[in-house]
């Protein structure tokens, strides 16, 4: 699976019925719940990332992955301009991306 294709999952989830799917559930409830559950799962990330469970971090980034998707999604930013966004920066250290800022 890439995250293409569980972008496109959560598109089609965004009329389905939210006492079948998760992703409609969340999506109906708007983008600040949406907002809420991705910092929810992001949080639950960076607590094993502390504790070095690889495991638990493992499924946590799995949750804030996805929620970040369906965050995306209920604010109506396609991932394909989130790459795009990537794909710009790309080439450019971060130092040198920092540094080059107006203060
Ligand atoms: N990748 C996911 C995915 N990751 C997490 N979740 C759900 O997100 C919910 C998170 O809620 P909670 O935080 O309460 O659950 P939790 O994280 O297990 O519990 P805590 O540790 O947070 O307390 C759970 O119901 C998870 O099952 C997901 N639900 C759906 N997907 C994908 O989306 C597709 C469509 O799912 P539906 O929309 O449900 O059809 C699925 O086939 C998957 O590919």
């Amino acid at each position: 699976m890439t995250l293409d294709d569980l972008a496109a999952t959560i598109a089609a989830r965004k009329d389905a019925d939210p006492d079948t799917s998760w992703t409609a559930k969340l999506l109906a409830k708007g983008p600040a719940k949406c907002a809420e559950k991705f910092g929810e799962e992001a949080v639950e990330a960076i607590i094993e990332a502390v504790r070095g469970d690889r495991a638990a971090l493992t499924s946590e980034a799995a949750d804030t992955l996805y929620h970040l998707l369906v965050m995306l999604a209920a604010c109506d930013v396609p991932l394909s301009d989130v790459m795009a966004e990537l794909a710009r920066r790309q080439g450019t250290s971060g130092l040198t991306e920092k540094a080059s800022r107006q203060p």
